[in-house]
């Protein structure tokens, strides 16, 4: 099995002491673990948002601290635990990720389509801030979808929808995901999520405070 992400010795903190960890390419991983045991201060050393203060980590194969930033984040892109949304329209809401790619604007069909994967249902034009708090999830994880980076890093991408919304919307996700052959990362509390979807599961356990 090819890792897309190997980490070795890593120290964060008190946090985190990972002697040794793998996560597969093109493999749905679920990282589970009790509440503060460190699951997304992981999911944040994956994409740099913040550096180890020991060990190495390796994105396929070369040091994360040898990539340009910007270079990795086209590449692993986060969605935080609350979903960021921003003042403007749905459509802007879909777009702004985007803006620093490569990648072309997806035309008007493909942003509609984008928002029916995620069953929103709502204009393109709708003013983002009146959504509910399950619909700005969804518009996140939909903004994603559409940057369609090689790793998905995903901090409980459900934690503000109903259980048939969320075995919905990430089943989607991961068809998608599996499609196009990229890996995805998701932290959740849900047994549920994680007996339907895991192929690869990593257990983050709560450090005894040395
Ligand atoms: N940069 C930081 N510096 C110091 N402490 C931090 C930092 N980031 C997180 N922490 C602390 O580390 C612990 C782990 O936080 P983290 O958010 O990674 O946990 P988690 O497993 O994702 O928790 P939850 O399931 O509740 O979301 C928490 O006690 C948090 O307050």
């Amino acid at each position: 099995m090819d890792n897309i992400f190997s980490l070795k010795g890593v120290k964060f903190k008190s946090i985190l002491d990972i002697e040794s960890m793998e996560i597969p390419a093109a493999k749905v991983t679920c990282i589970i673990g009790e509440s503060g045991s460190g699951k997304s201060t992981l999911l944040k050393l994956l994409n740099q948002i913040i550096s180890a203060d020991q060990g190495r980590i390796l994105f396929k194969g070369k040091s994360i601290e040898d990539i340009d930033t910007i270079a990795l984040r086209r590449q692993v892109v986060m969605l935080q635990q609350s979903p960021v949304i921003y003042k403007g329209t749905v459509r802007e809401n879909l777009l702004i990720g985007l803006q620093f790619s490569e990648l072309q604007i997806p035309n008007e069909e493909l942003l509609l389509q984008a928002l029916r994967d995620v069953n929103v249902k709502k204009q393109l034009d709708e003013d983002a801030a009146n959504l509910s708090g399950g619909e700005k999830q969804r518009v996140a994880i939909a903004r994603v979808m559409l940057m369609d980076p090689e790793v998905y890093l995903l901090d409980e991408p459900s934690s503000a929808l109903d259980e048939g919304t969320e075995e919905f919307i990430i089943g989607c996700l991961v068809n998608k995901v599996k499609q196009r052959g990229k890996t995805l990362v998701m932290v959740t509390h849900s047994k549920k999520l994680t007996s339907s979807f895991a192929e690869h599961i990593i257990e983050v356990k709560k450090r005894g405070g040395d």
